[in-house]
């Protein structure tokens, strides 16, 4: 599989803080990858890291197709001020600002671009609503517009189900798989562990001054949950009752 990243011999962690030692893994290309882990065990600063917000404490990335940091990123919507005065025509053309100037705002293909993101993503029809008046599913949605606008081979997402229904989760899966099919990596930050089994092909698991990356039958055992401080024995116990590993559950 083509890598989108590569990333070599990462160390993470702050003065005083290593999260994990010498992470070496490819993000490639047509896969959707987890990053896992309790409270505390990383996920922010990694996704700060791979966004260039802050410098890994040792290690390196590359992009082997030559679009360096070229990440197409929805942050948790609770970090999102709503109160922002735009529109969702407006917060959705922002994922195209590259291509358009200050001045001469988007070109016709551009707009005929947002047109079919704000379509896919289901809010064609509330474009010219102030974010004030959406819903959480529908600013989720709006976002998801700004992300397919962003025509990323990296996509990070950071929480894409908090707080939506299981109508709006099912609709921004099958963008989320389109992604993946067009040959995209998606990464996706995710609390809950059965979606993880559902719409993941690999896991980053996090946790224990440890990073563990691969297939997610190979990485979600109870064994390394429990290892890594992700489940206690009661709760790997209880979730994996009946069954010898995830690969009974996934549904990738
Ligand atoms: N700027 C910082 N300086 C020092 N330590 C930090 C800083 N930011 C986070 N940390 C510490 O790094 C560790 C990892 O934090 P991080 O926010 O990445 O975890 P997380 O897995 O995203 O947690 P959660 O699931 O609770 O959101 C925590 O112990 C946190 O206190």
């Amino acid at each position: 599989m083509t890598a989108v990243l590569q990333i070599r011999d990462l160390t993470l962690g702050y003065r005083d803080l290593t999260l994990f030692h010498r992470l070496s893994m490819d993000i490639a290309a047509g896969t959707t990858l987890a990053v896992l882990g309790a409270n505390g065990s990383g996920k922010s600063t990694f996704v700060k890291m791979l966004l260039g917000l802050m410098d890994p404490v040792s290690g390196n990335l590359t992009w082997p197709q030559g679009r360096p940091g070229d990440i197409g990123y929805l942050a948790q919507m609770t970090e999102f001020d709503r109160r922002f005065p735009i529109r969702v025509r407006d917060l959705a053309a922002m994922g195209a600002w590259r291509g358009f100037g200050y001045r001469t705002g988007l070109d016709a293909a551009a707009r005929n671009r947002m047109a079919a993101a704000l379509d896919e993503a289901g809010v064609l029809d509330i474009a010219d609503r102030p974010l004030h008046m959406l819903s959480g599913g529908q600013l989720q949605r709006a976002l998801f517009a700004r992300v397919i606008m962003q025509d990323a081979p990296l996509i990070l997402l950071d929480e894409p189900f908090a707080a939506v229904d299981q109508s709006t989760e099912a609709h921004l899966l099958s963008i989320i798989r389109r992604w993946r099919d067009e040959g995209r990596a998606v990464v996706l930050v995710v609390h809950d562990l059965s979606s993880v089994l559902d719409y993941c092909s690999h896991a980053l698991l996090l946790g224990g001054q440890e990073a563990t990356h691969g297939p997610v039958n190979d990485v979600l055992t109870p064994d390394r949950l429990v290892a890594q401080g992700y489940l206690s024995e009661s709760q790997a116990s209880w979730m994996f009752r009946g069954t010898h590993s995830t690969a009974e559950h996934a549904n990738v």
